[in-house]
């Protein structure tokens, strides 16, 4: 239905309580009864400036536009003769604000990587994220709470948790983001879109509660499980019935594998396993725990033990997560496992925990990555929009600075990442082991640095804001509370502290170096 047009003088003559229209951006609101519930207050809507004016300036300085899609039952009209002329991020879509999006999704640039299917299913994947996902996300991530089963559902419909998990066997036959794109068509450039496009949802807890468990649990089980387990695990955690999680990192050996205690006990019946491991993502909400453990002779096992008697999981709060990525502290007592639930036996145990970790790391850098990209659109649209003194931020050469910063490190960043993935479509297993390990430990090292840097930075442009829960600088706020997660985790915890992965490139370089080479 057309909206009815008004001219400026007739808005004029609603100017008081009980009688008050306001114009934003051509748009005519009655806010009369609103007013009384504005979380800026009465007061402030009967300024002079704003009460029956246009006052578009003032608003874009306070609120993000989204808060006028909220509230689009006030708009009663417009003004005659204008049309709206701002606009916030329209869900799944392209952001045009320069450097908003990596080169081979912004006009002009040419890429070595991407072919046509790699760009429908981005486009897919966005407007999946952004107009399915999101709204529970952020509803989740305040209020806590496992991911809705609806989303989980359009997960499983889609293939998604099957893609994240990476290509193999357990996508065969299967339907990709609606078809899109084939099975043969998948390749780890599709992973690394799903890994940057999910953390547009700007909700860190909730992203690790949708699959993160599968993403690492779900791995060993598919290269090392007995066919009847592995089958049974693949369909019922990719059709996310049913969640897994890996239970490695304890409370005395976060960094120590060796130094693990939960004890598994063979008898004839099966394994007895006792024990309690700490940090577990998914673990409130999983129905199977890929567990490391320790046989009495001191050699590591891996097991999947199935929720049932003798397993506790209680929640563990933490900075990253509302409650939404399940992170717990789990503990076995006397639980009973099948010896069909060992993993690998004949492999040492301490090779299938670390069978998956550069394809974990490399999962956790993309995400982080892409993550300061969004950061700095924030930064540069508020920098632009935001007025001191009568001009805007982007104004001081001090805030262009911290921008090009911010530019500089996650466009690095992401032609790094984008070469190390190139490498790992090229390389068999062996060679990324030899050739990648390092190149992956030293990115994440240098990215997880970086991100700290753009948080720093992002909190000095938006200033309070960038420490509040709500409005303008509200995911300024999530990422520096939240980013830290990305330098300490990946299964366990010193091994990838940004310190510990740098070394472990230079040790990893140091193997390689000719014993003849000098200056
Ligand atoms: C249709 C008109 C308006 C609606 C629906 C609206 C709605 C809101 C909402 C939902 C908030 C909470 C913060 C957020 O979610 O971003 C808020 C805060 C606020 N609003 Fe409005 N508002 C409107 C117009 C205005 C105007 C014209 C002004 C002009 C000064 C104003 C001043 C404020 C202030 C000062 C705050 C507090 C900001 C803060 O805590 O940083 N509002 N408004």
């Amino acid at each position: 239905m057309a909206m009815k047009a008004f001219s400026k003088d007739a808005v004029a003559q609603h100017n008081k309580p009980g009688d008050l229209w306001v114009a934003i951006d051509s748009k005519v609101y009655d806010v009369s009864k609103f007013a009384q519930m504005h979380p800026g207050g009465l007061a402030v809507l009967l300024d002079e400036e704003v009460a029956g004016q246009d006052a578009t300036e003032l608003f874009c300085q306070l609120h993000r536009m989204e808060v006028l899609d909220r509230y689009k039952h006030l708009q009663i009209g417009t003004i005659a003769g204008e049309e709206p002329q701002l606009h916030g991020h329209i869900p799944g879509t392209l952001s045009l604000v320069p450097y908003a999006e990596p080169t081979w999704l912004t006009r002009g640039y040419h890429t070595p990587y991407y072919k046509d299917h790699h760009r429908r299913f981005q486009a897919a994947v966005r407007r999946f994220v952004e107009q399915v996902v999101y709204k529970d996300a952020q509803a989740k991530e305040r209020g806590g709470g496992k991911p809705s089963q609806e989303v989980f559902d359009e997960l499983a419909r889609l293939n998604i948790v099957a893609m994240h998990v990476g290509a193999g066997k357990h996508l065969e036959g299967r339907q990709l983001m609606d078809g899109i794109i084939s099975v043969e068509e998948f390749d780890v450039f599709h992973e690394l879109i799903l890994n940057q496009e999910f953390t547009r949802l700007h909700a860190r807890g909730y992203e690790d509660g949708l699959a993160g468990g599968t993403i690492i649990g779900l791995p060993p089980v598919i290269r090392f499980a007995e066919p009847a387990l592995r089958d049974k695990l693949i369909e019922e955690t990719l059709s996310c019935k049913k969640l897994i999680c890996l239970a490695v990192t304890e409370a005395w050996a976060g960094s120590d594998v060796q130094g693990i205690k939960t004890r598994a006990t063979r008898t004839p019946e099966g394994w007895i396993v006792n024990g309690a491991k700490k940090w577990i993502t998914n673990a409130m909400f999983a129905h199977y725990f890929t567990v490391a453990c320790k046989q009495d002779n001191g050699e590591i096992i891996v097991l999947v033990v199935e929720r049932g008697e003798g397993v506790e999981t209680r929640p563990i709060q933490t900075a990253y997560s509302s409650s939404s990525a399940g992170t717990a502290y789990v503990t076995f007592d006397n639980v009973k496992v099948p010896h069909g639930n060992r993993l690998g036996a004949g492999h040492p145990g301490l090779h299938i925990i670390l069978a998956n970790f550069n394809h974990e790391r490399w999962v956790l850098v993309s995400a982080n990555i892409s993550w300061q990209r969004i950061i700095y659109e924030e930064c540069f649209k508020w920098a632009n929009q935001r007025k001191i003194f009568g001009k805007p931020l982007v104004s001081q050469a001090v805030v262009r600075q911290k921008l090009a910063a911010m530019i500089s490190r996650f466009e690095s960043c992401q032609s790094w990442l984008e070469n190390i993935t190139f490498q790992m479509m090229r390389m068999n297993a062996k060679e990324e082991a030899q050739h990648l390990a390092g190149q992956i430990a030293f990115l994440k090292m240098h990215a997880t640095r970086a991100s700290q840097e753009t948080a720093k930075d992002a909190v000095q442009i938006f200033g309070g804001r960038g420490l509040t829960q709500t409005g303008m600088g509200r995911f300024i706020e999530h990422f520096h509370r939240t980013l830290l997660i990305d330098a300490v985790i990946s299964v366990l915890t010193a091994f990838t502290a940004e310190d510990v992965l740098g070394d472990l490139g230079v040790r990893q370089a140091l193997r390689s170096m000719p014993a003849r080479a000098r200056l």
